[in-house]
């Protein structure tokens, strides 16, 4: 194996282009950026040199929502109705899911995630103790929720509460700075509010993040209205869910005063439109308002049944079209906020650091190709980025100083294919003996 990937200690990115000058940025043996600029290379003795001619670096991306595994499931139900999706195909299907499973369909993911630029992703489903293991062995950042589903059944939200009890021990077990644990409660629709103020007052106690599905339908919303008399965001406050470490997915029909309730929490929302518009949830985020009142933005794929990969590149670009269709504004949300987005906001949804290229930062950094078609003419980086590339621009990429993939290669990958599409084609064959 190319000793890249192996070699641990300082790196050198030298002559790459950074918001058009050609500076080296200087990598320590920590991880940390300890120089961006010209005199750079002096700050170090470096190990590893990466030429950065006919590269451009900009920051690692942050998934800030996924259901990785779901990779296995991609292209198995589409074309279909969220709720008739879900309980007709994907809950079915799920039922049948092992940790190995979880573990192949993960490590699929990841190598599809690395391909396309992202170094950090917030994932919520099952068997999340064998996700953190390929998460950590493809070297990627993640934080795990165990998918908190009780359906109002108190025998259930036993069940759901031991296993999130569970991985929350499982991952403080492993001590590792890149992985983390949150508490999924997966929905007001799925959650009683009894499992709600669980997994609030749970968070709490255990000083860790909220991973849950927010407002994604009018369903949802009218559904909630009707059992709770009040509207999904304040069911989750009072139930303790809305913190600076809540990461709430999708936020299609929140209104005016819900975005200003998210705002005064500092909830981060994690805008998943390409899911949205293949669901044909029928409402864009209302980006302008979250954004008035303070909220955190990201950027998510959801998970690959609904999107049906996870390019983050891509995704970009789907918000900013998506953001100005919906809302008739062909000057809301910008290439430039589309990268803070998928960037900066996903880092401090993770806190998984400042998310941007600074001295002291974890170099959490990719490099695009300045050579490639999407690339040319090259007037606006940020430009090209959003609405010109997707993640087949992205040569290579570092995690905490660690190279993942270089020259687009990563060590492993055709292992990692082979074996995601056996345990797809098996969990589909024991679902349909099954049935
Ligand atoms: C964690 C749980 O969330 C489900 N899941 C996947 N995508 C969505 C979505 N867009 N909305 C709601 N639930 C979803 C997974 O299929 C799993 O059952
Ligand atoms: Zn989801």
């Amino acid at each position: 194996m190319n000793e890249i990937f192996t070699a641990r200690g300082s790196t050198l990115i030298a002559g790459v282009t950074i918001d058009g000058s050609t500076v080296d940025i200087a990598i320590d043996e920590t991880g940390l950026i300890a120089g961006i600029g010209e005199n750079a290379r002096k700050t170090i003795d470096a190990d590893i040199v990466i030429d950065g001619s006919d590269r451009l670096a900009m920051p690692g991306m942050v998934n800030t929502h996924t259901h990785a595994a779901m990779t296995l499931l991609r292209g198995y139900g589409d074309d279909m109705l969220l709720q008739d999706w879900l309980s007709q195909k994907i809950w079915p299907l799920e039922a049948h899911l092992t940790g190995d499973d979880v573990y192949a369909g993960t490590r699929l993911a990841c190598l599809e995630m690395i391909k396309s630029g992202t170094v950090a992703f917030n994932d919520m489903y099952f068997f999340m103790d064998r996700a953190a293991a390929a998460a950590d062995e493809m070297g990627m950042r993640a934080t795990f929720a165990y998918g908190f589903i009780d359906l109002g059944m108190e025998e259930k939200r036993e069940a759901e509460i031991k296993a999130t009890e569970t991985l929350v021990a499982h991952v403080k077990s492993l001590d590792n700075p890149r992985i983390r644990a949150a508490v999924g409660p997966h929905s007001v629709y799925t959650v009683s509010p009894e499992g709600l103020r669980w997994c609030g007052e749970y968070a709490a106690e255990q000083n860790i993040g909220i991973h849950v599905h927010l407002s994604e339908t009018e369903k949802e919303v009218a559904d909630c209205v009707a059992r709770f008399g009040k509207r999904p965001a304040y069911l989750l406050d009072e139930c303790g869910c809305l913190t600076p470490r809540t990461v709430a997915a999708h936020c299609c029909w929140l209104d005016e005063a819900e975005c200003r309730l998210l705002g005064e929490r500092g909830v981060t929302a994690s805008h998943n439109p390409a899911s949205n518009m293949k669901l044909a949830v029928n409402r864009a985020m209302p980006y302008h308002w979250l954004r008035q009142y303070g909220a955190n933005v990201a950027l998510g794929t959801d998970g690959c049944s609904s999107n049906n990969n996870l390019d983050l590149m891509e995704e970009m670009k789907f918000a900013a079209l998506l953001q100005k269709f919906a809302w008739n504004s062909p000057t809301l949300l910008p290439a430039g906020e589309a990268i803070g987005m998928a960037t900066a906001a996903g880092a401090r949804a993770l806190g998984t650091g400042p998310g941007t290229l600074t001295v002291g930062a974890p170099a959490d950094i990719v490099l695009l190709d300045t050579r490639a078609a999407c690339n040319t003419p090259l007037f606006h980086a940020d430009s090209n980025a959003v609405y010109a590339c997707n993640g087949g621009a992205v040569m290579t990429v570092l995690c905490q100083g660690r190279v993942l993939m270089h020259e687009r290669e990563v060590p492993g990958e055709e292992e990692i294919v082979r074996e995601a599409a056996a345990a797809a084609r098996s969990l589909v064959d024991r679902a349909e003996q099954a049935s």
